[in-house]
């Protein structure tokens, strides 16, 4: 199938392929008010079968996000040419621009709303919807077969934890779908700008949210900023997300995709490392931050069950459940991504994944000892000595 010639594969422009129209997809809208949790048997003795050991190969689905001009369609353009054997299909999300879309639709003579294929002459085939709401990625999924992966490109305004969990939520989508990683484009020429520049009466930006939900920062438009410069970028970066892996690039250029495509960082947890920048100059953004919690080995279902009441609290409450009421408010805290291990002293164990108010837990096989557990949280309200202090205390009530 794949053409492997000589000649660089030609660049196409996603945006100029075709389009489809459904109702607008939840992007900027508030989180749902019902919360969720998404393993209905909860963390205490799961026999159902997780995701995890489903037989039928879902399609992985990508989100690219970052800020306007960041460079998301640069890195979607390498991806397309780049040689991977892999059948792409590609989603705009062009949620806030909807007069645009309403200009641009493809319209068949049926009146049906179609979007195009495109082989390009890496071999990979390229389909482009522009779309706008679920029904839109239901309805790519029914050519299930013309293509083995799915990037989601949103707009550069989109705060991207809405759009991840409603590959969790949604059952229908949930079963053909898997959740591979939300990529997150910076600017480094401009994201210390944009992180500053919080709208008057919020507490932060649209840039945080798009570095707080990241697997990865591609820290993109190296070849404009100075070296003395870029240090401090990523340490304004890594100062709210700590856990993600960042890639520096021009143009977008990831050289190996192995890093941003196929992560299941939904699926697995890494050695939950924070990856605190060097040299002592540790920038402490005051909107978001990354915290590790270290986890005990627990002792009974009854602390893990009392484990899970603290991790409902700061996720749904939005409160630290030792502190007195008078101490805090709810909302004080805002949790936007959560990974963890949870270890019991028998040598049960689970991985923990948070986006939102959406947590999941899988039981992991039993093993090897891999230590104690830990949770990283990153989100707003964090304290890194108070979280810690607030955890042990609640765990030694049910020791
Ligand atoms: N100098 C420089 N320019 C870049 C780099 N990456 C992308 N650009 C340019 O920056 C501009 C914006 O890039 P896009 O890929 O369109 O950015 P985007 O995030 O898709 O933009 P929106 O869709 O408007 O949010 C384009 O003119 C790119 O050619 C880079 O690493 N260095």
């Amino acid at each position: 199938m794949n053409n492997f010639d000589d000649e660089p594969p030609e660049l196409v422009d996603v945006h100029d392929v075709a389009q489809q129209s459904v109702p607008p997809l939840n992007a900027a809208a508030e989180p749902p008010a019902f919360v969720k949790y998404k393993t209905p048997e909860r963390m205490i003795p799961s026999t159902e079968p997780s995701s995890l050991t489903t037989k039928v190969p879902k399609v992985p689905i990508t989100i690219v996000t970052g800020y306007l001009g960041s460079g998301k369609s640069t890195l979607l353009n390498h991806i397309l040419t780049d040689q991977h054997n892999k059948k792409i299909a590609v989603i705009l999300n062009e949620f806030g621009d909807s007069v645009d879309i309403e200009k641009s639709l493809s319209v068949s003579s049926q009146g049906e709303l179609v979007e195009e294929w495109l082989e390009l002459k890496n071999g990979c085939m390229c389909c482009s919807v522009k779309d706008n709401g679920v029904a839109a990625i239901e309805n790519l999924m029914t050519k299930r077969g013309k293509f083995d992966y799915i990037l989601l490109e949103t707009t550069g305004v989109a705060d991207p934890g809405p759009i991840a969990n409603m590959f969790w939520l949604d059952d229908a989508l949930g079963s053909e779908i898997q959740l591979d990683g939300i990529v997150t484009v910076v600017d480094a020429s401009n994201i210390v700008r944009s992180l500053d520049d919080i709208p008057q009466g919020a507490d932060m930006t649209t840039a945080h949210l798009q570095i707080s939900h990241a697997d990865v920062i591609v820290l993109n438009k190296i070849d404009l900023v100075p070296e003395e410069k870029l240090e401090s970028v990523r340490e304004r970066v890594k100062g709210i997300n700590a856990m993600a892996k960042v890639l520096e690039t021009k143009y977008s250029k990831v050289e190996n995709l192995d890093a941003i495509l196929d992560l299941g960082s939904f699926e697995k947890v890494g050695d939950l490392t924070t990856k605190r920048p060097t040299g002592g100059r540790s920038f402490h953004d005051p909107a978001i931050s990354t915290v590790l919690l270290p986890l005990p080995k627990l002792t009974s279902d009854a602390q893990l069950e009392h484990l899970e009441s603290f991790i409902r609290s700061l996720l749904w409450e939005g409160s630290i459940p030792t502190l007195p009421s008078s101490q805090q408010q709810d909302g004080t805290v805002e949790i936007h991504r959560l990974k963890g291990r949870i270890v019991m002293k028998e040598g049960r164990r689970w991985i923990l994944q948070g986006v939102r108010e959406v947590y999941e837990s899988f039981p992991q096989e039993e093993g090897q000892d891999v230590g104690d557990g830990k949770i990283v949280l990153i989100g707003k309200g964090l304290d890194e000595n108070l979280l810690k202090e607030a955890l042990s205390a609640w765990l030694v009530e049910v020791d």
